[in-house]
Parts: C-alpha cells; structure tokens; sequence
C-alpha cells in the first residue's frame, strides 16, 4: 500500500481524490493538512495543521491546496524526505525556484495538468510551434474553468504558452486579453485568454491561425476524475524516484 498525505485535503480536488483512494487497492490516505484548525472530524484519517504532529510513515505526499501552503509543504517533504506531487498552481517565480531548490533534496513531481491529453498536446507543440510560427501562422490560447477557480489564467495554460514560447527561444510576449482600440496583434504575441463559469471542470485550447486555416488542439476534461487519477499515477512514479524534479513527461513516455 502506498502511504499517502494529502494537502488540500477538503478542497473540491482533495475530496474527489480521497475517493478515488479508497476505491484504490494501491494507495491509503494516512493523513491530511489543512492550513487552519477546523474540525474536520469527518475523516477517517487524522488532519494537522502543523507538520511537527505528522507521526505517521509515509510513502508519498499529494497536494492540490493553495501556494500559500508552499513552505510547508516543502519543509514537510524535505524534513521527513517524503517524495511529493505537487498538483497545485499559481505559485510565482520566487515559489518555482523554491520548488527547484527543494528538489535538491527530496523528489518532486510538478505538474499543472495531470491528465494524459495535455501531456499528449505538449508533445505535439513541441513539434509543430515552431514550424507554424514560421510559416505565419498567428499562437493563440483559450482555458475554461468553473467559477471558484482563484488563479488566472490557468497554470495549464502558462505551460502550454510555456512550451510554445521555449521552441520559439522565449521571444515571444504573452498577452492577456485584448482590450482598447490600439490592440492590433503583433507577430511576437502568444494570446492568452481566461473564460470563468459554472463548473467547467477544466478545457484548453491552442489555435494556430494562418492565412484561410486554422489548426486547434483541444483538449476537455469531463470531471475531476483525470486529474485524480493522474496524480495516483504521478505518486507512484515519484514514490520510486531519487532526488529531482519530475514533470508528467517523465511519466508517461509515448
Ligand atoms: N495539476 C492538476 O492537474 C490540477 C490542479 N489543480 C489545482 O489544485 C489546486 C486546488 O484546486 P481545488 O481543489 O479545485 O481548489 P479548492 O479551492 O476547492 O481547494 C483549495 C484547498 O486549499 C486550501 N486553501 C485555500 N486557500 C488557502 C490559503 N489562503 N492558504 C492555505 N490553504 C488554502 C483550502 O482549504 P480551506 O478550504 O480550509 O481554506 C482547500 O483545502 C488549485 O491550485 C488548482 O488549480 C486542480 C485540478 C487539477
Ligand atoms: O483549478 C482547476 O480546476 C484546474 N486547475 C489546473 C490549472 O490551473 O491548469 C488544471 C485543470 O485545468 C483544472
């Protein structure tokens, strides 16, 4: 059985993954933090708020919370060398060194998108940017998420500009909506734009716009469940790393 803490572990994720855990023969949840002192009696696993009251050996830690909880997630990680996914998003470039200066010590998986498909489309822009970019064709990106979502734009979509922007030796300028009457596009752009509604578990959309065609990759998440799922996968595969920093793509090896 694969030991598992959680962090988030009441957030709308946390709780779509606990299910998926005890429908697990692989993985138990031995723990779970919360960043406050609530009364989550409801468990059927201790949560803390403080990591000197985690007691318990554990194989692996999963955290879809927040990047306020980053310290302590890492100084939990490193102190006890717990191997970590790190499924949360909207952590600044101060946080991302702090992140990489961590795996020094202990193994991290981070990861914006824990789903095969978006893996599968990173792959293919890898491919394709910069041939389409040279060829003329204009780089626009569309996320669609739920109401409750906090940070914008996705952290799915900062990977996929990411990725473009890396084939295209990072020259490139992210542009975040368009509005006012001198917003006519510049070749160096890469548009990036967050539509927030319902419960949108979570669609990205990459367009290459050329001259009379168009190419889009898209992909739909339908529920939650992918992303539980691939962070499952995403713990077992770090539970067995050394040291480092691991993204999906050391994962899942097409
Ligand atoms: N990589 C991936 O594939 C995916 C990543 N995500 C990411 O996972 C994260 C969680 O998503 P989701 O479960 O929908 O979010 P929720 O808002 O439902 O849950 C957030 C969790 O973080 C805690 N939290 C909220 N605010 C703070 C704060 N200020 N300080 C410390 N902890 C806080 C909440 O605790 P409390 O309620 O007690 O405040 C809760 O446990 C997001 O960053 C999201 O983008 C989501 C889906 C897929
Ligand atoms: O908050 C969400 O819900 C999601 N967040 C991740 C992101 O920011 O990209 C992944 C997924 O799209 C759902």
């Amino acid at each position: 059985m694969i030991k598992t803490v959680l962090y988030g572990v009441n957030g709308k994720m946390g709780n779509v993954l606990r299910n998926k855990i005890k429908d697990s023969k692989e993985f138990t949840v031995v723990s779970g933090y919360n960043h406050e002192n609530e009364d989550l009696n409801s468990y059927d696993f201790p949560i803390y708020n403080d990591i000197n009251q985690f007691s318990a050996e554990a194989d692996v830690i999963i955290d879809f919370s927040h990047p306020n909880n980053l310290k302590t997630l890492l100084e939990h990680a490193n102190k006890k060398k717990i191997p970590t996914v790190i499924a949360t998003t909207g952590y600044n470039e101060q946080q991302l060194r702090e992140i990489k200066d961590a795996s020094k010590k202990v193994p991290i998986l981070l990861s914006s998108n824990m789903s095969l498909g978006i893996n599968v489309i990173t792959r293919v822009l890898r491919q394709l940017s910069s041939f389409l970019y040279n060829e003329d064709f204009d780089i626009e990106i569309i996320e669609k998420h739920h109401n409750k979502k906090i940070d914008s734009p996705s952290g799915t979509a900062n990977l996929l500009a990411n990725t473009i922007n890396m084939e295209l030796n990072q020259d490139n300028q992210y542009v975040h909506g368009r509005v006012g009457n001198e917003t006519i596009r510049k070749k160096n752009e890469i548009g990036i734009h967050a539509v927030r509604g319902g419960t949108i578990p979570g669609e990205h959309q990459v367009i290459f716009a050329g001259d009379d065609e168009i190419i889009e990759f898209k992909h739909t998440a339908l529920s939650k469940d992918i992303f539980a799922l691939g962070a499952m996968k995403a713990a077992k595969f770090i539970s067995k790393q050394s040291e480092g920093l691991y993204t999906m793509d050391d994962l899942f090896k097409l």
